[in-house]
């Protein structure tokens, strides 16, 4: 029997009952689940399930109003969002937010903490050396997505499957031990579902990441999810291998008339 308090310090993610109340509305009841470092976890469920409730309290966008969240053993509701990098946390977001503005590369280097860190001590003190390792590092995650010939273009020049990819290597550039990918495969066709599964193994093999992803497309959950968690309602009403989850009669219920469960 492992204790509660080895399973928090073993855990990449520990998500200890959390609740959340927008008003009357409890977008989260009590949700509990852990993710074990190096495990890709499918977060999915309705509309409205809490998914995105869920991220957000992970980023300290949300407060919770009960409930304990840690990454890799630290407490996170003692941080607030600009702090979460620090611990290794990094995400995607359901739209892009990819300036136009900028190159691909310039776009990629935006996603380093040291980029954000921009007090004047940092520019005097040779800013010149420091730009190069970003670049250097920058082209390093663009070539391990395979968008090195990208890295000159503009966001608008480029397909969305291929800006997904950018944005991903944006959030590579924390140098993240967790990853939360919101819904990665939106909006991309089935051939590129299938290419951004296999990317998505080949970079948490490379970088041992731990991926928590929320998605519709079961297809991408069956792909990469070593395990799915399923909420509704706030709860989770399913937890374990996706091939299993997804024939589960509660989650076909709760999904009944979608096509997600299909
Ligand atoms: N800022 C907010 N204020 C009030 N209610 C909110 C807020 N954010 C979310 N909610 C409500 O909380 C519940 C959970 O929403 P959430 O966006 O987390 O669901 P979701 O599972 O991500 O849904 P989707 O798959 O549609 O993105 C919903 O009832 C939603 O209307």
């Amino acid at each position: 029997m492992v204790s509660e308090e080895h399973r928090r310090e073993a855990a990449m993610l520990d998500v200890g009952g959390l609740t959340v109340e927008f008003g009357g509305v409890r977008a989260l009841d009590g949700v509990r689940f852990a993710v074990p470092a190096r495990q890709v976890c499918g977060l999915i469920g309705p509309n409205g399930a809490g998914k995105t409730t869920l991220f957000n309290c992970v980023s300290r966008f949300v407060d919770p109003t009960g409930g304990t969240l840690s990454v890799a053993g630290s407490d996170l509701l003692a941080r607030r969002a600009h702090e979460v990098a620090a611990l290794g946390v990094a995400r995607t977001f359901q739209n892009l937010g990819l300036l136009d503005a900028l190159s691909v590369r310039e776009n990629v280097k935006l996603g380093s903490p040291a980029q954000r860190d921009g007090t004047p001590w940092r520019a005097l003190r040779g800013g010149l050396a420091r730009e190069d390792a970003l670049d250097a590092r920058a082209d390093d995650v663009l070539a391990l997505l395979g968008l090195a010939d990208a890295a000159e273009r503009r966001p608008g020049e480029l397909p969305f499957g291929t800006l997904k990819r950018v944005e991903l290597a944006r959030a590579l550039m924390g140098e993240p031990h967790l990853l939360l990918l919101d819904e990665p495969a939106n909006g991309l066709s089935h051939g590129e579902v299938d290419e951004l599964a296999q990317l998505l193994l080949g970079v948490r093999e490379r970088l041992d990441l731990t991926l928590v992803l929320v998605e519709h497309h079961m297809g991408m959950i069956r792909a990469v999810a070593d395990r799915a968690v399923v909420l509704d309602f706030g709860r989770v009403i399913a937890d374990g291998e996706p091939e299993r989850v997804c024939v589960d009669p509660v989650v076909v219920e709760a999904y009944l008339g979608t096509a997600a469960a299909a």
